[in-house]
């Protein structure tokens, strides 16, 4: 299947100078959830702007299902939804009005069924008549979502969709998304939260300083670059890692009082049964134990790093 989005070495450099992108090639496949990652000023909401035609880039080429989103502007921007970081809605209308009109700007029929059961999806059906300004700060984000699908777009961008919001409102927005994406909708989305990159991407791009450093399947990356910790708390302290356990990539912590086994990295084999039998063997007991595995959070922050 040809990817719903093709970005193609896009560069874009402000005036004043700033390289915000650097060569960027990226596809985004039809129906998936993609999570773009990266530290502040890394260039995510750059490269969305651009794709939604707010932003000319420097050079490169973009296509939404075909159509260039420069030549044929109209017809790729018609396929776009796009919810950006700052609230841009006027305070002073109405909901209904406000979806009513953002569907008129893309030119399409009137489809009142349509935005009704919008509203009631994203709770704010009861409030369809409120002005925006009485609106709560969850409910204004509701309906940034709502003015941004008004056109029924096959794709949608959220920048930062739960920036500051509670996490019970945090965790309702993920399930809409989750909802828009079974019913065939590309989703999009930029986010300081991993958690939220962990919980709801399919696959993730990370962009540092301009450049697109990598594009994973979430999962995979989680194998490939995750790392488990077993953590084996001994009935009798250690000074040192004894001899006959060198073998085993082990650290002692907590002054001696725990030994600490890391596996698991590019999807390694693990020899927790050969360690527990070299333990025995080496008449060393164990209290306790306890094994964690690293979050996306951890393989940003490491891969961030390693890039610097
Ligand atoms: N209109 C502009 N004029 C000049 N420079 C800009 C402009 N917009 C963004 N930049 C610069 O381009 C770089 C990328 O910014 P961008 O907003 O795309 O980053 P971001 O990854 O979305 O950051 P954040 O996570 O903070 O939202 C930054 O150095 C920023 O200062």
């Amino acid at each position: 299947m040809p990817p719903v989005i093709s970005v193609s070495h896009l560069s874009k450099t402000y005036a004043g100078g700033r390289a915000a992108l650097k060569d960027v090639s990226l596809e985004i496949n039809k129906g998936e959830i993609f999570a773009l990652l990266g530290p502040n000023g890394a260039g995510k909401t750059t490269l969305i702007s651009i794709i939604c035609g707010i932003v000319t880039p420097t050079a490169g080429k973009i296509t939404a299902d075909g159509h260039d989103i420069i030549r044929d502007y109209r017809g790729a921007r018609s396929l776009i939804g796009l919810v950006p970081q700052e609230l841009t809605i006027d305070f002073f209308e109405n909901v209904w009005a406000t979806v009513k009109l953002s569907r008129g700007l893309f030119g399409k029929k009137p489809d009142d069924a349509y935005l009704e059961s919008l509203l009631r999806d994203l709770a704010l059906w009861d409030r369809k008549d409120s002005q925006a300004r009485t609106l709560s700060g969850g409910m204004k984000r509701r309906l940034m979502i709502a003015k941004a699908l008004s056109h029924q777009p096959e794709i949608l961008f959220l920048d930062e969709p739960t920036a500051g919001v509670d996490v019970e409102l945090r965790h309702s927005m993920w399930q809409l998304v989750r909802k828009l994406r079974t019913a065939g909708t590309t989703i999009i989305l930029t986010t300081h939260y991993l958690e939220e990159a962990e919980e709801m991407a399919d696959r993730v791009g990370v962009i540092r300083q301009g450049e697109l450093i990598l594009v994973e399947d979430k999962k995979r990356l989680m194998q490939k670059l995750g790392k488990k910790r077993l953590t084996l708390t001994l009935a009798t302290p250690l000074a040192q890692v004894p001899v006959a356990l060198a073998i085993h990539p082990l650290t002692l912590a907590e002054g001696g009082r725990e030994l600490v086994y890391t596996y698991g990295e590019n999807g390694a084999e693990t020899q927790i049964a050969q360690l527990l039998n070299d333990l025995n063997a080496a008449g060393i007991a164990i209290s306790d134990l306890r094994t964690e595995e690293s979050s996306l959070e951890d393989i940003f922050v490491s891969l961030i790093r390693k890039a610097s």
